[in-house]
């Protein structure tokens, strides 16, 4: 075997076959070798004996909100956070940038911001809105993951959600572009007509917001959406399902031979409705956290598979943007992109007994495959780009505010103590975090799919 650039060695490397004791071996960022005992010479070499190796994160939902508002995260804070929790790909979403990602020039920008403030690999979702159904072609010539839509109100005035006709039509030339559709599924009828209701009434606390967007909204919605991905034969995600009665609608339509699949965050598996109204903003997102029931639910569709991705939607603002007495105008959003393998390894593996190897998948090649990135994304294996997290499974720490690598130090995992810290994070082949620092230039670059 030729000089190795780098080779870890004598961690328990989790593959997507598998928990196996071995050395990777990485030439030209990828991986050339994975096997025990490995006999090479190497130019750098990782001693991690006592670590897991885990694949890079692959996060299919985050809002870094750059260009035009990189004030409220950017691609710099945002992919330094990302990076330190073993992060290696992430995928931004349309919205909360400005102009919005919904034709080529916007998304000519956002490729231009990226480019030079990217610590790790990304890729984009091109926005599906009314009246841009004429530029989804160019936007799938330009290689995005996907077309989001917002069955709700975004919460953003240049981010317009969807009426079933445009999402029927985007779907239909989605599916020809071969792309998939995926919806914030909530239903706005009955979250705008709620909250109508509540805040007309002078209620506008905490309680008020969790009950003007039920969970028969998000299941309305999904319904819709469901429907109208069999009638058109588009691909569906539905992003950010909160429940497991939602996971049990997708579930039931893949059985009947629909190609659709869901995602769930770290935040409705971590925490429950009580956790926001102790917490108050920093914890408000929608569809909002649920009961500990749902919770419950929600992980047992979890560990039966029934659930395909599981992404952070990070999507920051600045904290005077969480300051209202009246909460139905927070701002929406939860910081989460730094923790999602401890809170994963602490909630899923260590409390609920859920297989790394499994866990794991949700992250990264379930990520790969659902959203057809090019092989060398597809997980641990020879041939593959050396993207790895090395996580300590043992350290126990509390998150603290401090620690967070975000332009804004605020997060519902504050002060939470986890298992799992993240020691090291390689893209490619190259150090991009190492004990506690980032040790990299912004070398990210552009996936296309
Ligand atoms: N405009 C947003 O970033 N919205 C996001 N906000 C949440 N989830 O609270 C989302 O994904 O819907
Ligand atoms: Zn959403
Ligand atoms: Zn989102």
């Amino acid at each position: 075997m030729p000089e190795l650039d780098m080779l870890v060695r004598g961690g328990t490397v989790v593959t997507p076959t598998g928990v196996k004791n071995a050395d990777i071996g990485i030439a030209d960022g990828r991986i050339v070798a994975l096997e025990s005992a490995l006999q090479a010479t190497s130019h750098e070499v990782i001693e991690a004996k006592g670590l897991h190796v885990l694949p890079g994160l692959i996060d299919a939902h985050v809002h870094f909100n750059e260009p035009g508002r990189a004030e409220w995260e950017g691609f710099e804070t945002g992919t330094k956070a990302f990076a330190a929790g073993g992060g290696t790909l992430f995928f931004d979403m349309p919205l909360n940038a400005h102009p919005p990602t919904v034709d080529v020039e916007s998304f000519d920008l956002k490729l231009e911001a990226a480019k030079s403030k990217a610590l790790v690999d990304f890729s984009f979702w091109g926005g599906l809105v009314p009246g841009n159904l004429d530029r989804l072609e160019e936007l799938a010539d330009r290689g995005v993951v996907g077309f989001k839509a917002f069955m709700s109100n975004s919460g953003i005035e240049d981010f317009q959600s969807v009426d079933d006709h445009t999402l029927r039509e985007g779907m239909k030339r989605a599916k020809k572009l071969g792309k998939l559709v995926a919806v914030h599924a909530e239903s706005d009828a009955m979250t705008e007509e709620l909250s109508r209701k509540y805040v007309s009434a002078g209620k506008t606390s905490i309680r008020d917001y969790l009950d003007s967007r039920p969970i028969e909204a998000e299941l309305e919605a999904i319904q819709r959406a469901l429907g109208l991905a069999g009638e058109t034969g588009c691909a569906l995600h539905i992003v950010h399902v909160s429940c497991g009665a939602g996971v049990l609608l997708i579930a039931s339509a893949k059985k009947l031979g629909l190609d659709v699949t869901c995602e769930t965050c770290p935040h409705y598996l971590t925490l429950t409705e009580e956790d926001v109204i102790r917490l108050g903003a920093v914890a408000k997102c929608a569809p909002p956290l649920r009961p500990l029931a749902a919770q419950d639910s929600l992980w047992e569709y979890v560990k039966a598979g029934h659930v395909t991705t599981i992404g952070s939607d990070h999507s920051p603002a600045p904290p005077t943007m969480k300051l209202n007495s009246d909460f139905f105008k927070v701002w929406g959003g939860i910081s989460g992109v730094q923790h999602t393998w401890p809170l994963l390894i602490t909630e899923g593996h260590v409390k609920r007994r859920v297989a790394l190897e499994l866990l794991s998948r949700f992250v990264s090649v379930n990520v790969a495959e659902r959203f057809k990135l090019p092989q060398a994304k597809k997980g641990m294996m020879v041939g593959s780009d050396a993207d790895l997290a090395l996580v300590d499974l043992q350290q126990e720490f509390t998150i603290g505010g401090t620690d967070l690598l975000y332009r804004h130090q605020q997060s519902p995992y504050v002060g939470r103590t986890v298992k799992g810290q993240v020691v090291q994070t390689v893209l490619r082949g190259q150090s991009v975090f190492k004990d506690g620092k980032i040790v990299s230039k912004p070398v990210g670059q552009f996936v296309k799919v």
